[in-house]
């Protein structure tokens, strides 16, 4: 039986498909590619179409054996769902209906689900435990709860188990060099720095100093997208092994600063890397960090490549070899 991945041709996506072709599994990627890359595929059978198409999808379903899927297939941008909230609705929230009806229709029974910190909004405590508040302070968030919520009763009306992972913040690269993060436009802060190394643009707007943090910048927690990937495999063999659904967050537990960002990609690039101060961008809360212990403990994950300066490292190989992304 197959693995379905949705959004498997996106940058958390591909990683994940690298890795369960690694673990032997049988994969087949669903992507639309409007924000994914077909080169960014290294095996499975890719299967290119909308789930926003209800017919396409229950079509998917008849067609192949699958028994479980993993589910990235999102808009993912913060700016872009203050901006046009219901198309973030459409393509979060009801091609996930459409996703979760075919499920149900085909007897399919277990889910990991791409989450993120955005459901917590402004934190109440850090680090941040899975059992925090959950008040999104944008559309995005909003949607990525909203499917946690049907989710829920997914789970407990129709019998089809969760595993819902809450992302921090994802970056690195495929340490194979092949694959690696290409959004279009991209606004994450670790490829703007190094599209900064590589002379491609002239700055790296630091958004707001005046942050109640140590050197006044945002705090985040950033994870490696092949640590994240790994994260997927652990859940999907709890949903084979125990049949139950759970939350995880999945963070390093260790913050940093935007400046130190800045300052740990100077010394692995060796370029200066001109900063400047721009104002705030609406809805960045001060500090994200994850408290992992519950999923580390739980499902024995073990993060590899947890050191900040390892993590763009990788990066920095991949944009270095890919300076246009999968354009070459
Ligand atoms: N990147 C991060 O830091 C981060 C953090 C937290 C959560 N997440 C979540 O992880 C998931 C993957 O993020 P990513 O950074 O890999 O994004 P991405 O944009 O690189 O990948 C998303 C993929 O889904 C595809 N897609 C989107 N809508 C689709 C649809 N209706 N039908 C078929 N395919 C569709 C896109 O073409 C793309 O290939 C998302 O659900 C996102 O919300 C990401
Ligand atoms: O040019 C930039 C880009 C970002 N930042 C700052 O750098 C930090 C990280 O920003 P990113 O855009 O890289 O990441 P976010 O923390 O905003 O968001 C990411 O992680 C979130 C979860 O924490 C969501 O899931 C979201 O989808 C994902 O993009 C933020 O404080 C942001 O203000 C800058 O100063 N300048």
């Amino acid at each position: 039986m197959s693995i379905l991945v949705t959004g498997g041709a996106g940058y958390i996506g591909s990683h994940t498909v690298a890795e369960l072709l690694e673990n032997k599994e049988d994969v087949i990627i669903l992507d639309s590619l409007e924000r994914g890359h077909k080169e960014s595929v290294l095996g499975g059978k890719l299967i290119i179409g909308d789930l926003r198409d209800k017919e396409f999808i229950n079509k998917v379903f008849k067609e192949n054996d699958i028994e479980a899927v993993i589910h990235f297939a999102a808009y993912i941008e913060v700016g872009e769902s203050t901006v046009d909230p219901l198309k973030f609705y459409n393509n979060n929230v009801v091609s996930t209906l459409n996703l979760l009806n075919a499920m149900n229709e085909a007897g399919v029974k277990k889910i990991v689900f791409s989450s993120t910190a955005a459901t917590y909004g402004e934190p109440e405590n850090i680090p941040i435990l899975e059992t925090d508040k959950t008040l999104p302070t944008n559309p995005y968030g909003e949607t990525k709860l909203t499917v946690e919520k049907a989710l829920k009763w997914a789970d407990s009306c129709l019998g089809i188990k969760h595993v819902i992972l809450r992302y921090f913040n994802a970056s690195g690269a495929h340490m194979s060099g092949k694959i690696g993060e290409d959004h279009n436009p991209e606004t994450h802060l670790i490829p703007l720095i190094l599209q900064v190394a590589l002379g491609k643009r002239e700055d790296i707007k630091i958004f707001g100093t005046d942050y109640p943090t140590p050197d006044g910048t945002c705090i985040r927690d950033y994870i490696h997208v092949t640590d994240l990937a790994n994260a997927h495999v652990l859940a999907l063999n709890k949903l084979r092994n125990d049949n139950s659904s759970q939350i995880y967050n999945l963070g390093n537990g260790k913050g940093f600063s935007v400046k130190e960002v800045i300052e740990i990609a100077r010394k692995v690039t060796g370029q200066p890397i001109k900063s400047v101060v721009a104002p705030k961008r609406t809805g960045d809360p001060a500090i994200l960090v994850a408290s992992s212990e519950k999923i580390i403990k739980e499902l024995k994950w073990a993060p590899r490549y947890n050191d900040l300066e390892t993590i763009i490292e990788t990066a920095w190989t991949w944009h270095k070899t890919h300076p246009k992304g999968y354009n070459i």
